[in-house]
């Protein structure tokens, strides 16, 4: 690891701060840094990163009272701007985001940074136990209109900030259903609306079915003050459909709040938000948990494997993905961090008027095949237009929820809904 000085700690202070580290290092990117000289590591950020607006990705500077917040706490805290060219008609729209794994001074650094919209790690609010199958975790469940989001309420409203909350969600009001949800808080404190995980993952130590439900919210998007967001919840990341239909919805920014380990899907986490953010012209929020977390009792998992008390090292590395295949370095492997992006939303429009892959995309071809397998392996209907109380606050011109998916692609998937314009 490096100290603030640059250098890495020496002895019995670098074990211990090294733990969960590259070889000693926050991340990749800071490891080709320190070993590269500096035309090489030019060359492999070009090739790692990709260029936005055919630059390397631009630097911020913050103020001071971010990067001493950072000091105090001991977060990584690190912003760069995605550009998008120049339009004759639209000016640019930038956003400034950040991703977050702790919270209050945290939030209020990036409040000081004069952030926009802000995204907290999947379940933030407690530990990531959901490898124990041991139902006291439930406890942390609350409503939508809970103590957490009370909380964020008031920064929201203090830093006119969006805030997306994941917690775990308890139905006080259709027979306490527990759900994976993030709560979408506007930047005047109020709720603009939820969306509940629509993956769950049954893999490793991920036993998350025994806690809480498939979603029904479907795929909505939320129009923000700053921009239209959405919420792709960790394991939904790994179906490309999924990133798809928020896409269709109208998606200009889609958060990816995770809490996965590294032995499990490391190589994958900056493939596939990479990913999702070319094939769909948006940008991508990948923020996951870093740390380990010991459990009291030791449990298995059905894979043959010893019993044990941990799900592993959660691996951080949040970053942004952008969609002309640009993206940031990514934060701390081992320590909470605050990642800071300026994006230019015009980049979305442009990217699709330039490579056109929704509208090459055919999606009448591709929509038998799918037909087929949905018939194949569809249970019950998870699309959320089930008539459940909508969360958002229909007095905001500029909040809305839309759930809308091209009808041209709904054949017998019953995971697509039509469903325009609810608000
Ligand atoms: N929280 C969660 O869905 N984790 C699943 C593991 C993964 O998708 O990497």
């Amino acid at each position: 690891m490096e100290g603030s000085n640059g250098k890495r700690p020496q002895g019995e202070e670098e074990e211990e701060a090294t733990a969960g580290s590259i070889g000693g290092y926050e991340s990749l990117h800071r490891l080709l840094e320190s070993n590269l000289s500096p035309e090489l590591f030019k060359e492999a950020s070009r090739l790692l990163l990709g260029l936005n607006c055919g630059r390397a990705l631009e630097a911020i500077s913050l103020p001071e009272g971010t990067t001493s917040l950072a000091k105090a706490h001991s977060f990584d805290v690190q912003a760069f701007r995605f550009n998008a060219d120049k339009e004759f008609l639209r000016q640019p729209r930038v956003v400034r985001k950040a991703i977050m794994e702790k919270v209050k001074p945290m939030i209020e650094a990036a409040g000081e940074s004069g952030v926009n919209i802000l995204c907290l790690q999947e379940a933030w609010t407690m530990p990531f136990a959901f490898c124990t199958r041991e139902k006291r975790w439930c406890e942390f469940a609350e409503p939508v209109d809970g103590e957490s989001t009370q909380f964020l309420q008031q920064l929201a409203q203090k830093y006119n900030m969006v805030i997306v909350s994941p917690i775990l969600e308890r139905d006080v009001n259709h027979g306490e259903i527990v759900w994976n949800t993030a709560v979408v808080i506007g930047n005047h404190g109020n709720i603009i609306g939820i969306h509940r995980k629509n993956h769950i993952p049954r893999v490793g130590d991920f036993n998350e079915s025994t806690y809480y439900m498939e979603g029904n919210t479907g795929h909505p998007v939320f129009e923000t003050a700053y921009g239209k967001i959405a919420v792709n919840i960790c394991y939904g990341r790994h179906h490309p459909l999924n990133w798809l239909a928020f896409g269709l919805n109208g998606a200009e920014i889609v958060l990816n709040p995770s809490a996965t380990v590294g032995e499990l899907s490391e190589p994958m986490w900056p493939i596939e938000a990479r990913n999702a953010a070319i094939a769909n012209s948006y940008f991508v929020g990948s923020i996951n948990r870093v740390g380990t977390e010991v459990f009291p009792n030791p449990f298995t998992s059905g894979d043959g494997k010893p019993q044990h008390a941990d799900f592993g090292h959660f691996y951080g590395s949040s970053h942004f993905s952008a969609p002309d295949a640009s993206c940031t370095p990514s934060l701390s492997r081992y320590r909470n961090g605050l990642m800071i992006s300026d994006m230019d939303l015009n980049l979305c429009r442009q990217i699709k008027d330039k490579w056109g892959f929704r509208m090459t995309a055919r999606y009448d071809m591709k929509t038998a095949s799918m037909g087929s397998l949905t018939q194949l392996v569809e249970g019950s209907d998870t699309t959320g237009s089930s008539g459940r109380e909508e969360w958002y606050d229909s007095n905001r011109n500029e909040d809305k929820c839309r759930k809308r998916v091209n009808p041209s692609i709904v054949l017998s998937s019953k995971h697509m809904t039509i469903c325009y314009l609810l608000r």
